[in-house]
């Protein structure tokens, strides 16, 4: 375990903050003598209040798979309790460490199935260092009020400079040559080498890194076509076609960049393979389920595919090791590792400095202001909610975040709990069937706010509260 504990300062601030475990307790806020100690720390702006959660206890994070530095500093510069793993727990570890932590934060590799999540007593919000959030029960976290977030496009750049690198490699047989000569073999030859100018690269999926690639791909002389269920805009000289065969029988080159969905899962299997030119070659560096692998090592040998390179698979080791990419894992490994023409890169499409560093920043800054602020713009499972922040000298205004199921008359029980207090700004929005509102108020004693969340809690359609001062 490489654990990382926010230091005694940040502790003795958390204490001051009076942020006490059980759930109906009720906290005080900080002093202004306290907070005047603290504002360049914990605020952009000497007049914006910074709130607090109540009621939470000290925040706790579990930050897995060697999320970036830059997420650590944001979250100890909170005062937030961290602990980090470089690797992924395994499932029993995980469900013991998921039960008292508030936020986690995870890349591709950490599984949060309703099985792990029901173990999470008081999580609030659920951070994907990454793009891809098929990792995660999104259905169950939404049903029980806890906030999805990820990093959009951080490392669609990074993805798609892999991808030319791969078509360039896949075209000269770079993968081989080097692992002969590695191994005191001199190979010098042309056969079925070839320049990439001129040749069509087809792109399944044309989103954030399909399109970067589209742009880059031109730049070196291919011709590119894309196919996808959106009609989108084609950068470049770039060509839309309407079906996924049509893409398949023109191109010298298919690269995935779809997300996995049913509808994606073997999107690439015997007929399409069939479906393409003789000598063709296939990327994949989206999800391990887009492709069907035996297929593709059946079409490899014979011939009908020149070559593939792929970053992802069905099942993926938890942690870097010797030996661990093996049969076990994925049946068809050494059958599939014999091949020539093959390149396999350990899920590393978005592992750049650069990504990582910035995914570190956009995603612990989503994960602070939700937990601080309640806003929720950019998550992918909750309605996007946000109010301005509140002004210092707001000192007994509380904000209200209440999650609830998307039903009839809700606003009008809450606001029958609330309507003791002047609401000064309320916003509520919902997607599917839950809801979220948030609502400041004004005009609340400490002695209310224990009261106010109790009758709350008493709502039928609540899913989850937080109360924030
Ligand atoms: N290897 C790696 O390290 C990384 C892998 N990824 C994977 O790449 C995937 C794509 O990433 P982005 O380009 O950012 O996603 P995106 O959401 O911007 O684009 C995906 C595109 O696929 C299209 N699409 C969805 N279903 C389709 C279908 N059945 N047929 C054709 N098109 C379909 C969508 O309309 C969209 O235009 C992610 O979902 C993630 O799984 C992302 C980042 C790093
Ligand atoms: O870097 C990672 O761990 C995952 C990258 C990825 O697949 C994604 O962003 O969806």
């Amino acid at each position: 375990m490489s654990g990382v504990n926010i230091n005694n300062l940040q502790n003795t601030f958390q204490r001051a903050m009076n942020l006490s475990g059980s759930p109906g307790a009720v906290s005080t806020s900080p002093t202004q003598s306290f907070m005047d100690a603290l504002p360049r720390r914990m605020s952009t702006s000497k007049h914006i209040k910074t709130l607090k959660p109540f009621s939470t206890g000290d925040m706790k994070i579990l930050l897995l798979e060697n999320v970036n530095e830059t997420a650590i500093s944001i979250f100890k510069e909170q005062g937030y309790q961290v602990e980090f793993y470089k690797a992924a727990l395994p499932e029993e570890e995980l469900i013991e460490k998921i039960k008292d932590v508030h936020a986690i934060g995870i890349r591709s590799k950490t599984k949060l199935s309703a099985k792990i999540l029901e173990h999470a007593n008081n999580l609030v919000v659920i951070g994907c260092f990454c793009i891809g959030t098929n990792q995660v029960d999104l259905t169950y976290a939404t049903q029980h009020g806890i906030a999805v977030f990820n990093s959009p496009f951080s490392n669609s750049r990074s993805v798609a400079e892999l991808v030319i690198a791969e078509i360039i490699s896949l075209a000269r047989q770079l993968g081989d040559r080097s692992i002969e000569l590695h191994t005191g073999t001199w190979n010098k030859v042309s056969h079925k080498c070839w320049e990439v100018r001129g040749k069509t690269l087809g792109i399944i999926g044309y989103g954030h890194i399909g399109s970067q690639l589209s742009v880059l791909a031109e730049a070196m002389g291919l011709h590119v076509l894309y196919y996808d269920t959106v009609t989108i805009m084609a950068l470049g000289t770039a060509k839309q076609v309407p079906t996924l065969d049509e893409l398949l029988n023109k191109s010298d080159f298919v690269t995935c960049h779809v997300p996995a969905t049913p509808e994606t899962k073997n999107m690439l299997s015997a007929p399409q393979f069939a479906a393409m030119k003789d000598g063709a070659y296939v990327i994949n560096a989206s999800r391990g389920t887009v492709i069907d692998i035996p297929a593709l090592v059946a079409a490899c040998k014979c011939g009908k595919i020149a070559g593939a390179a792929l970053d992802v698979y069905p099942n993926e080791p938890g942690k870097n090791g010797e030996g661990v990419f093996n049969n076990e894992l994925n049946s068809w490994t050494s059958e599939f590792v014999s091949l020539p023409n093959i390149i396999l890169t350990p899920h590393i499409g978005g592992s750049t400095e650069e990504a990582q560093s910035s995914i570190g920043v956009e995603v612990a800054t989503s994960l602070t202001k939700y937990i601080n602020e309640g806003n929720s713009v950019g998550s992918v499972n909750f309605p996007e909610v946000s109010l301005r922040s509140l002004d210092y000298d707001q000192e007994n205004t509380v904000r209200v975040l209440y999650i609830h199921h998307n039903v009839p008359g809700v606003l009008k029980t809450v606001n029958n709990i609330l309507s003791n207090h002047n609401i000064e700004k309320q916003f509520s929005d919902s997607n599917g069937d839950i809801a979220y509102l948030m609502a400041d108020i004004s005009s609340v004693d400490q002695s209310d706010i224990k009261d106010i969340y109790t009758q709350l809690n008493q709502t039928e359609s609540k899913i989850s509260i937080r109360l924030l001062y």
